[in-house]
Formats: structure tokens, sequence, C-alpha cells
């Protein structure tokens, strides 16, 4: 009989309550890792996620090499791989962190739930960046989320004899589609793995925080600013107690303790989020606040294809895009741009945009990126609404346009009065410049002040209905937390 610890967002052997409990036990140890074909196929999904687990997947495969083992990497709907080994080895208990996912992985987790009953396999799953499952209000939330995050780290100590042995891999692995790990470098992307997330843990901590705050919403400097470790916690390459340890080590020393706190505040949000996700899952496809389901958005492909590409003649938007399809990140305050220009000023459903922003991010995490989209378009009637305006975002956190026109370069035409605002360019200037509206960037899609204002009267006409605010009550009562309100 066999243990098998099943790795899904949690790409490490450090701090891993399953791994660590599971070593702990008598039968020898089975590591898995399954490429499951309703996530290779779901449109959240894209390649360069598969991308950065392969990468870190690789990573880990060589740590194991001292202890003589391997995790097992299959392709293969996550039922079928369990029957399988079980048919082959008898497993004994299943060892895993819960997972909060999105609606496909929450029916799998249920189907493997009455599998794993009928073949009396013990399913123990473990408590996920002191996320709490099955709870009704935040009241006692935040004390279990500090007492888990104050304990002691995991440490991965194992001997060799405790896994599976070799032999017995090999032999499995002529029973499934073996997935092949080795991966095109793209240097654009963060890559994944322990050694590189440890470089930006370290990097920021000792080099890059002081002027995270200061940076924080600047599209370029953001990028050097902040410490970039979200693609790393959100496949669970670092566990986000290591990230909240190491920056309680620096407090004493640090002489930018305004910086490390508000950086210490986002690495709380991070479970907070999640915990609301988890309590709210149907927030996947349902408006948070129900009073919001009369608002009427027709779909609109033209304005929805131009904003996918980065065409909608609002460079900061535009850039902002291009850099995301590029590079797979973007700083938040762009991020709540690109959601709040595509509910508000072009109009569209949040949902329209989920999959798309997801498949883009490469630190796609279901908990915080649906409780976010629906802040940013205001469907939770409980945030203050914020409509952004492109232009002097533009202005402000873009002023002498070097992020604009590093993904925009056909603005590099024109001088840097008109970069925030090409449509203010006369026919002459533009023959002037060689630069044409239309054909070297396009025309804006929309007439901003006309959407603005429709979207404000739409959105405050519901904000202040009886629905709404009834709604409200309800969502506060269940996701405030101790001490705030
Ligand atoms: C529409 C929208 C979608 C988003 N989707 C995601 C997502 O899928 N995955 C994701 O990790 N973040 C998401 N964010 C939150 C935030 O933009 C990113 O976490 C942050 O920009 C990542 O950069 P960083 O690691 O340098 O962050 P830092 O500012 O250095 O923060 C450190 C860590 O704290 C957490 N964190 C930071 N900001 C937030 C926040 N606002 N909410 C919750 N946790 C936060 C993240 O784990 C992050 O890695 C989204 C924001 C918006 C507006």
């Amino acid at each position: 009989m066999v243990n098998v610890v099943w790795f899904k967002r949690d790409l490490r052997l450090q701090d891993h309550a399953p791994l660590h409990l599971a070593l702990q036990k008598r039968q020898p140890v089975l590591l898995l890792y399954i490429f499951e074909p309703m996530l290779l196929n779901d449109s959240h999904y894209s390649e360069r996620h598969f991308r950065f687990i392969k990468e870190s997947l690789d990573g880990l495969q060589k740590q194991l090499e001292a202890y003589h083992t391997q995790i097992l990497i299959v392709e293969g709907k996550a039922e079928d791989v369990f029957k399988t080994i079980h048919q082959q080895l008898s497993i004994k208990s299943v060892f895993s962190h819960q997972e909060t996912g999105i609606q496909i992985t929450f029916n799998r987790d249920k189907s493997l739930k009455l599998l794993f009953k009928s073949l009396s396999i013990q399913w123990k799953e473990f408590v996920n960046n002191g996320v709490i499952r099955g709870l009704q209000n935040r009241k006692t939330w935040i004390n279990s989320w500090e007492n888990f995050m104050s304990q002691d780290l995991l440490p991965f100590s194992a001997s060799q004899g405790q896994f599976v042995n070799q032999n017995q891999i090999n032999s499995l692995k002529g029973q499934f589609n073996l997935v092949n790990l080795s991966t095109e470098r793209n240097l654009n992307f963060q890559k994944g793995g322990r050694p590189t997330a440890l470089r930006y843990l370290r990097g920021f901590l000792q080099d890059r925080y002081p002027n995270y705050q200061k940076n924080i919403s600047k599209p370029l400097l953001a990028r050097k600013s902040c410490s970039r470790l979200s693609p790393y916690i959100a496949w669970g390459v670092l566990s986000m107690r290591e990230v909240i340890r190491a920056s309680i080590e620096i407090e004493d020393k640090t002489n930018h303790k305004q910086a490390l706190s508000q950086f210490q505040s986002r690495l709380r949000w991070q479970a907070h989020f999640i915990q609301k996700f988890e309590m709210e899952y149907r927030a996947e496809f349902q408006n948070f606040n129900s009073a919001f389901n009369v608002l009427e958005k027709p779909y609109n492909k033209a304005l929805v294809d131009a904003w996918k590409k980065g065409e909608t003649g609002f460079p900061l938007v535009d850039a902002s895009m291009r850099c995301l399809i590029q590079t797979g990140y973007l700083n938040f305050r762009m991020r709540a741009l690109l959601v709040s220009f595509f509910t508000h000023l072009l109009w569209q459903t949040w949902q329209e945009a989920s999959s798309h922003l997801a498949s883009l991010f490469l630190d796609f995490e279901p908990g915080i990126h649906y409780p976010q989209l629906q802040m940013q378009a205001g469907t939770t009637g409980i945030h203050t609404l914020r409509i952004y305006n492109p232009v002097k975002n533009s202005y402000k956190h873009d002023p002498d346009g070097e992020f604009i026109l590093t993904y925009l370069p056909s603005l590099r035409a024109i001088p840097l009065e008109f970069v925030h605002e090409p449509w203010r360019l006369t026919a002459m200037e533009q023959s002037m410049y060689n630069f044409e509206l239309g054909k070297d960037y396009p025309r804006p899609i929309i007439e901003m002040d006309t959407t603005r204002q429709h979207a404000s009267d739409s959105i405050w006409k519901i904000i202040q209905s009886q629905r709404s605010k009834m709604e409200g009550k309800k969502i506060l009562k269940r996701h405030t937390l101790r001490g705030s309100h």
C-alpha cells in the first residue's frame, strides 16, 4: 500500500503540509502531478501557465534526484489516473492541499471524493495559505490566519526509502501518457521554479522594496519596485508563510518601515481575497451583488476585440494590454484600469473579460482574480465606485510616456505632448510627423466623456437602490473582518 502526495498549485517541497505529513506515515510515498485535459483546454489557462508549471516541476525533479525518486507526471483525467495507480499499488491515502479553484475543479473534487469513498481511499486535504473551507462568516478568520502564518515552516526532510521505489514508478509510467517537461525559454516571462522564486524574494527584500509604495501604481517602475512574487505564490512555488517570514526578518533592520508595511498588507490581502471566493464561488459567474443583474450591457464584438488586442485608441489602455500579452505581468493599477475601461467605458460585462485576462496573467489565481474583477467592475456594491480616466492616469503614472512608447512603438513618431492623446493631432501635424491616425494607431473607439457619464449614472442608480443596500449588508455580514467595517 502507498500514500500519494498530489501536487497542484503547491509546486514546492518546503513548507508543504501534505508532503510533510505523508512522510511521517509508514507507507511509501508516491509523488504525483496531473496535467488534466479539462484544465489544458480551459479558457482561463494558456501556454504561458503550462510552461511555468513545467519549469517549476523540472526544478522539483532536480531537487528530488538526491532522494532517488521523482514526481510521476502524467496527462489524464484525475479520476482515471487515481484508479490506475490504485490498481497497481493500492492507495491508502491521498494527501493534498485544498484548492480554491474554478467550477470545474470544484466539480472534479466532488467526483473524486465519491471515487475515493468507493475505493476506501482516505483523502487528507490541508489548509492552503490560511484559507479555511466551510466558513459562514469572517468573525474569527483573521485569528486563524494569523495563527496559521505564525506556525513554524515545515521542513522537507526525507530519506530515499520513504518513497515508492524507482522500479514501481517505472512500471507505473508504462500505464500513462507521460508529459515532457522540456520547454522553450521565453525571456519575456518570469521563469518558473524555486531558484528563480528565491532570487526574486531576496532581490526584493535586499534592494527593491524601498520604492514599493512610491512606484506601485506606475506601470514601468512597478515592474522593479514591486516584489514580482505573484506567479510564485499563485503556483505555490513559495508558500505565503515563507514570504511573510522573510519580510518579518528585515523589520528590525529596515529604514523603510512604511514601504515594508505596505508590502506586508498586500500579503495579507492574498488570503483575504481567496477566502472571499472560497465562500462565494458563484462569483465566477454571478454578480456578488444581485442588484446589479438589471444592468444591460449588450455585447459588442468590435469593442471587445479592440480591447483584447490593445487597439482601443487610448494609449495607456492599449499599452497595458499589449504589455500583458507580451510579458504576462501588469501592476495592480493598470489591471484595474483595463477592467474599468472594459466594464464602464466600453460598457461590457466583466464575465466577457474574465478568461481573456486570466489566460494572460501568468499569476492567474481564481480567488484573487474574480473578486478583483468584480470590485473593479463595481458589481459588489460595497466598494467605492472607481471609473478610471485613462487619460488622466496616463499623464499621472506615465508622464514621460516611457511605458506607452515601449509597447506602442508607432507613437514614437509623434512628440511627447501628443502621446497621451494622439487624437489631438491635426491633419497637418499628422502629415508633418509622417503619422496617420487610423492607420499607424487607432482612433479612439468610444467618446469617453459620454460613456463615462452613462456608466456613472447607471451604476449609481443601482448603488442607491434598496435592493443593492440590502444585498450589500448581507455581503458585509459574511465578509467583514473583526476590527474593520
Ligand atoms: C482585475 C485584477 C485581477 C487580478 N488578478 C490577480 C491574479 O489572478 N493573481 C494575483 O496574484 N493577483 C491578482 N491581482 C492582484 C495584483 O494586481 C497582483 O497580485 C500584483 O500586481 C502582483 O504583483 P506583485 O507580485 O509584484 O505584487 P506585490 O505588490 O509585490 O504584492 C505581493 C503579493 O501580495 C499579493 N497581492 C498584491 N496585491 C494584491 C491584491 N490587490 N489582492 C490580493 N492579493 C494581492 C500577491 O500575492 C502578490 O504577489 C489582480 C488585480 C486586479 C485589479
